[in-house]
């Protein structure tokens, strides 16, 4: 059976220079050239951590703070947070750099997910992942109720079988 991964494991950082052909008439980088970054540095993360091919299976929503320039340095940060059966999820943080100013910001958050398939495309179990720092133990609670929203939107799951999920608005 598969061997138990740590998120370290995963880590996987990206970087990218802000060009010409990824921007706007604005000079604003286009939202879905980030977009596609951030899927390559997720799946990255998620087959270093699955150790096969894995296929992207949902985005969660991502938002757009504010522009990042032309000429900026894009650093694009993706650990795995939690393995479930055949699926893990990756958290996404994006910081946009101005090297010549001396700024750097957090422009973005994500999480994706990808099932680990074999070569024919069918689904296969993923190593268990265990975290060891707080803020991974954090992320690793919180992955089981992001899981259990994103299966409700996509119609994969009854809302009252998503009880970690319900259990965030009962009353106390
Ligand atoms: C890196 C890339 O960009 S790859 C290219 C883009 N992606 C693709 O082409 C993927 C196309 N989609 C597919 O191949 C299929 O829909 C799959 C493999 C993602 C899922 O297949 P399904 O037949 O729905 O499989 P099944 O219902 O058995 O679910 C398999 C796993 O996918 C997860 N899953 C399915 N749909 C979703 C979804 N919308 N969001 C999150 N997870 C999902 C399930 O929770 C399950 O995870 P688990 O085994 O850990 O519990």
């Amino acid at each position: 059976m598969n061997k138990t991964k740590r998120p370290e494991d995963s880590l996987t950082i990206m970087n990218e220079l802000v060009l010409p052909n990824d921007t706007n008439t604005l000079n604003n980088l286009m939202g879905g050239r980030l977009l596609h970054w951030m899927d390559i540095a997720a799946a990255i993360s998620a087959q270093k951590h699955c150790n096969r091919i894995v296929v992207t299976a949902s985005v969660d929503n991502v938002s757009f703070k504010q522009p990042i320039k032309l000429g900026d340095v894009i650093t694009i940060e993706a650990k795995v947070t939690r393995s479930f059966n055949t699926s893990v999820e990756v958290r996404l943080d994006v910081w946009a750099q101005n090297i010549p100013s001396g700024t750097k910001v957090k422009s973005n958050e994500a999480y994706y997910t990808f099932v680990a398939v074999d070569q024919s495309g069918r689904t296969i179990p993923v190593p268990e992942l265990k975290p060891e720092t707080t803020e991974e133990l954090e992320l690793f609670a919180g992955a089981l109720r992001r899981r259990q929203l994103r299966l409700v939107l996509a119609g994969k799951m009854q809302p009252d079988d998503a009880v970690e999920l319900k259990a965030l608005f009962a009353k106390s």
